[in-house]
This record gives structure tokens, C-alpha cells and sequence, in this order.
């Protein structure tokens, strides 16, 4: 696996009202790695998200991609530098159709022109087990199907990281096996992921490492093996009694 750091942070803080959501976190993201991140609920892992895509401004904090400090950019804007992301609920534009969500999203960060776009959206439907929906309205679409939307559009912008949100909830073994595949597959073709997800065999299927978050701060960091087997983690997230 490739050392380069693709994205860094550093002392990121985050809070709404007095709730301290994102507590001065230093971390990496290393270029070609699957980053998993795990916490239990209201650990701050979404908001997290939301402050690499620039959904959310940080309190504190600094953050590079690709070496270049990060600073106002509106989510649209890290997007076109190739930070694309999934959101926990799916946002399509349900007026439209599946395809036409991935070529909005391929023209808009892919930077091609839109034979060479319409190419890449429609291998993306195909990766994505969309290809029989291509031409349905977004809005009409089961949860599965959305998710699956989800991906694909995040996928069509063209990311260099790229950022899972929950993707794997409600899926059965086989689906879950299906889009753990394709995520190695994805890296595969060299994008860098991180990915929060609580369905944990799907997450260490893929993940090179593994991030751990309690109450906005880091309590481990590793190989997934490693975190997993941490007394600290398997207290805090697992919510197991650990021997002493
Ligand atoms: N825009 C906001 N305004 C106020 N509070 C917020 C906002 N966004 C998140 N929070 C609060 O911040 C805390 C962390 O939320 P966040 O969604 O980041 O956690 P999470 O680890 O992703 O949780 P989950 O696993 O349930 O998705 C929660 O207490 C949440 O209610």
C-alpha cells in the first residue's frame, strides 16, 4: 500500500452549541488506502464528513488535500478538487432519471466531455447494479436502489477520496458481499475511501485501517485486527465488560 498522504488533518474541532461534537482530531488519510471509521452513535463521525466535504466550517483546525490547504471551499468546490462524498440520506434529484443524476454529477466534477461522460456514467450504473434502472426517476427508487444512486453519483464526479457514508445498512449477505467488492474495486482503480460504516464484517472485509471515535476524539487507530482487539475499543463501541 502507498505511504503518500492524500488528506490530512490536524487539531479539527467541531461544536454545536456547548456539545464539543469534534474534539481537536489529528489524522490521515494515505493515498490508495480504504480508511474504516467506526464509533457509536453521536460519536461525530458524520460531522466529521461534513467538515472534509465542506458541508460544515470548523471551529479549529487544519486540513490539506493533495498537499494544498484546505480553507472556505463550499462543498461543490472540494468536490471539482476531488472530494466526493455520499450522504447518510440520499439526496437524487428525483425528477430525473438514474442516468441523468450520474451525468449531472460526471459533467459537473468529472471535467469530460459528455460522450466521454455518458461512457463512464453508464459503466458506473453497471458497477453499481443500476443498469435495469437507468432510465427510471430517481424519486420513485426503493432505499436500496437510492443508496446504491447514492454511490453512483458520488462515483461519476470522479473522486480521488472519496467518502461512504453508512452505505451498507439493511443489505442482505449477498448484497453486502457485492458492494464490499465493488469498494475494493474502486480502490483497485485508485481512489482513496473512507468509510463510516456500523455493519462491521462488511467494513473489515475491505479496510486497510481502521479509525475509532469516542465523543469527537481518537481512541484508536490501526490495523483492524489490532483496533478491534483494543480493550478501549471493544469497551466503548462494542459496549463488551473486558476482563481486567
Ligand atoms: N447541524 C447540527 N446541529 C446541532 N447538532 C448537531 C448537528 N449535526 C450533528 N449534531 C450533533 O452532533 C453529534 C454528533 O453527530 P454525528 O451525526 O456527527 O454523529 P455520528 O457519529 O455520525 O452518529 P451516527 O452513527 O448516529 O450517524 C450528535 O449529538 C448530533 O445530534
Amino acid at each position: 500500500m502507498a505511504e503518500a498522504v492524500l488528506f490530512q488533518a490536524r487539531g479539527l474541532a467541531k461544536s454545536f452549541g456547548a456539545v464539543r461534537v469534534v474534539q481537536g482530531l489529528d489524522f490521515d488519510v494515505r493515498a490508495g488506502e480504504v480508511l474504516g471509521v467506526l464509533g457509536p452513535n453521536g460519536a461525530g463521525k458524520t460531522t466529521l464528513f461534513n467538515l472534509v466535504s465542506g458541508d460544515v466550517a470548523p471551529d479549529a483546525g487544519q486540513m490539506t488535500f493533495d498537499g494544498r490547504p484546505l480553507g472556505q471551499e463550499p462543498p461543490f468546490q472540494r468536490c471539482r478538487l476531488g472530494i466526493g462524498r455520499t450522504y447518510q440520506v440520499p439526496r437524487p434529484y428525483g425528477g430525473m432519471t438514474v442516468f441523468e443524476n450520474l451525468l449531472v454529477a460526471a459533467l459537473f466534477g468529472g471535467r469530460q466531455p459528455e460522450a466521454a461522460a455518458q461512457a463512464r456514467c453508464a459503466r458506473i450504473l453497471d458497477e453499481c447494479g443500476l443498469a435495469a434502472r437507468a432510465n427510471q426517476l430517481a424519486g420513485g427508487l426503493p432505499l436500496l436502489d437510492r443508496k446504491r444512486l447514492e454511490l453512483a453519483r458520488a462515483l461519476a464526479s470522479g473522486p480521488r477520496l472519496l467518502l461512504l457514508d453508512e452505505i451498507a445498512g439493511g443489505l442482505t449477505d449477498e448484497e453486502s458481499k457485492q458492494l464490499v467488492a465493488l469498494v475494493r474495486q474502486i480502490r483497485d482503480g485508485g481512489v482513496t475511501v473512507v468509510w463510516i460504516e456500523h455493519v462491521l464484517h462488511a467494513l473489515m472485509a475491505v479496510a486497510d485501517r481502521l479509525m475509532v471515535l469516542n465523543f469527537g476524539q481518537k481512541i484508536a487507530e490501526g490495523a483492524p485486527a489490532e483496533v478491534m482487539a483494543s480493550a478501549e475499543v471493544q469497551r466503548v463501541y462494542m459496549g463488551l465488560e473486558v476482563q481486567a
